[in-house]
Formats: structure tokens, C-alpha cells, sequence
């Protein structure tokens, strides 16, 4: 059940509210934009059938690159861990998320993890379907059931505006077909990974997507298995490891619990058999985490001692 001590979200917000002045939103994807740097919500989802929500927490915003984990778990159902660590690493990476250069720089040469944007590339490469058309409904099918949010859906207009800004990506594919990582067509992946990177949540769905990797991959409302309970953990390691990109480190000491932040400013956390937690704070730090989300994950863990060192 939902701690007590939580009801005070509204305080904590109020907290942290100021720290939305110290970030930026994310402009390089043109339509990311027009979000409010001053918004913050949050919202936690238990196994118990409780939801408790303050602030912005049903403003929709694009997944970005919490998206990764989801197409991780999908093409590790897809194609097995053997042949998505062929082509993928395990290790976290101290540079930035869209870096180029330990592509090159790494023998074998292959992206370092799937929560870089080389290897989330490679990841939603592997994702089974006829078509882009197939593949994004598959894609969505599954992030409508962790979320028990049929309507769910990506925004074309900022798939759009990321397809047609996104040249570094495009570089990274190009070096990886170049090196036999990836072997699909480069615009086609590109268009499949914007859509993928541009589905719309709430912190309401993304607070029941934390809750299904919490209970590694069972939901506790349908009782169905969603994914199996290994993916779950390999996903949940990946977050720890890699999930808030080059400050993973920091977090894990500030926070300590498997998290996934997006540049659009949403964050995905995990407390373990627990609970999931939704964060939206489009205002950014300079590695591209939501500023005032970060302090009030940090204030929160600490309040209720969730870390899992
Ligand atoms: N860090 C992110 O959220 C990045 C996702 C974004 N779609 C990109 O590839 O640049």
C-alpha cells in the first residue's frame, strides 16, 4: 500500500518547483519546443490498486528515449538474448546519449548499451513485423497494455520534426550498417524509431509502466505475465546502469532505484515489488534529465528509504 508519508507529493512539489528555472526544454527536436519549462508532475502507482498523482501529471508528453527500455523488452522477446547481445553491448558509456565515439573507437565495434541512441537504433531494428506499419503496432500494443491505456498513440507531428532534424542518428545508423549491426534500411528505421520515440503518455501511464517492471513484468490488476521476468530485470539493469545516460552514476547514489528519463522530460522509476513512478518535468539539466525530476525522485527515495544499496 501507498505510504502515508506520500500524501505529501503536493509538498515535495512545491519543493522542487523552483529548480524548473535552472534547466532548458530540448529544442534540437523542433516540436519539443513548446513545452512549459515551469511544468512538474508526478504520479505513483501501486500494486495495490492505489494512484496518487500531483501537479502536471496528466499533461502528455512523448516517451523519447524512455521508449528504449519498452523496445528492449520487446525485441528480447522477439529474438532471444543471444542475438540482441550479439549485436549490442552490456556496459554503461560516460558520454553523452547520441555520442558517435565509441562506435569507432570499440573493438568489436558495436554500441556500448540499448539505452544510447546507437543502441536503442539497433535495438528497434530487430523488432519483428511485415512492415513499419506492423512493427509500430506491435510497439504500441504492448505500451497500451503495460499502461491499461487503449488510447494511446504517438504524436506525427513530433515523429516529424524528429525525422527531419535527426541527421546524428542517421550517421549512427549508417556506421553501424556500414559494420553489420544493422542491416535494415536506414530511412525506414529512422521513421519506425521516431514514431516509437514520439508515443504520447501521461505520468499516469508511465507510473503504471514502472509498476509492470516493478513486478518484473506481471500486472497485478489483469494478473497477466506481460513480459517474462528475466526481460524485466535485464531492463531494470540496463536502467540502473545506463538509464539516466552519462549521470547514471550520480543517480544511482542520489536515488538508487532502476529509472528511465526521455528528453522530452519524462521519467520512468521502478520501486521494486512495489510501486511505479511517473515523473513529467520537461525543464532540462545539461545531460538532458528533467532538473526538478531528478530532486524530487531524490527527495522521495529519501523520504521513504527506497534505494536498493
Ligand atoms: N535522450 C533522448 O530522449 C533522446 C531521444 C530522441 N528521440 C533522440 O534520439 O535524440
Amino acid at each position: 500500500m501507498i505510504n502515508l508519508q506520500m500524501n505529501n507529493l503536493p509538498t515535495l512539489l512545491e519543493q522542487v518547483q523552483a529548480y524548473t528555472s535552472s534547466g532548458k526544454v530540448a529544442t534540437y527536436i523542433p516540436a519539443l519546443a513548446t513545452a512549459n519549462p515551469n511544468d512538474i508532475g508526478i504520479a505513483i502507482y501501486d500494486k495495490e490498486h492505489h494512484c496518487i498523482s500531483a501537479g502536471n501529471a496528466e499533461v502528455s508528453f512523448t516517451l523519447q528515449s524512455i521508449s528504449k527500455v519498452i523496445t528492449l523488452a520487446l525485441a528480447l522477446m522477439d529474438r532471444g538474448q543471444d542475438y540482441v547481445f550479439s549485436k549490442v553491448g552490456m556496459e554503461p558509456t560516460g558520454d553523452p546519449f547520441n555520442s558517435i565515439i565509441k562506435l569507432e573507437t570499440s573493438n568489436p565495434s558495436k554500441p556500448l548499451n540499448p539505452m544510447i541512441n546507437a543502441g536503442a537504433l539497433a535495438v528497434t531494428s530487430m523488432i519483428i513485423g511485415e512492415s513499419n506499419e506492423e512493427k509500430i503496432a506491435r510497439i504500441l500494443r504492448f505500451v497500451r497494455t503495460m499502461c491499461a491505456n487503449p488510447s494511446i498513440h504517438y504524436s506525427t507531428e513530433v515523429a516529424i520534426s524528429e525525422l527531419e532534424t535527426a541527421h546524428l542518428n542517421r550517421a549512427l545508423c549508417y556506421y553501424m550498417k556500414q559494420n553489420g549491426i544493422i542491416d535494415s534500411d536506414v530511412e525506414e528505421l529512422m521513421d519506425l524509431y521516431t514514431k516509437q520515440c514520439a508515443i504520447q503518455v501521461h505520468c499516469i501511464d508511465l507510473a503504471r509502466i514502472g509498476l509492470i517492471f516493478s513486478m518484473d513484468g506481471f500486472d497485478p490488476y489483469t494478473k497477466e505475465q506481460i513480459m517474462p521476468p528475466n526481460i524485466a530485470k535485464i531492463c531494470k539493469t540496463f536502467m540502473v546502469t545506463c538509464g539516466m545516460y552519462n549521470a547514471s552514476g550520480e543517480f544511482a547514489i542520489r536515488v538508487g532505484i532502476p529509472a528511465k528519463s526521455g528528453v522530452a522530460g519524462g521519467i520512468l522509476a521502478c520501486v521494486k515489488d512495489h510501486a511505479g513512478i511517473g515523473i513529467y518535468g520537461p525543464a532540462l539539466d545539461d545531460k538532458g534529465n528533467s532538473v526538478a525530476g531528478l530532486k524530487l525522485l531524490e527527495l522521495l527515495a529519501a523520504q521513504e528509504n527506497w534505494s536498493v544499496f
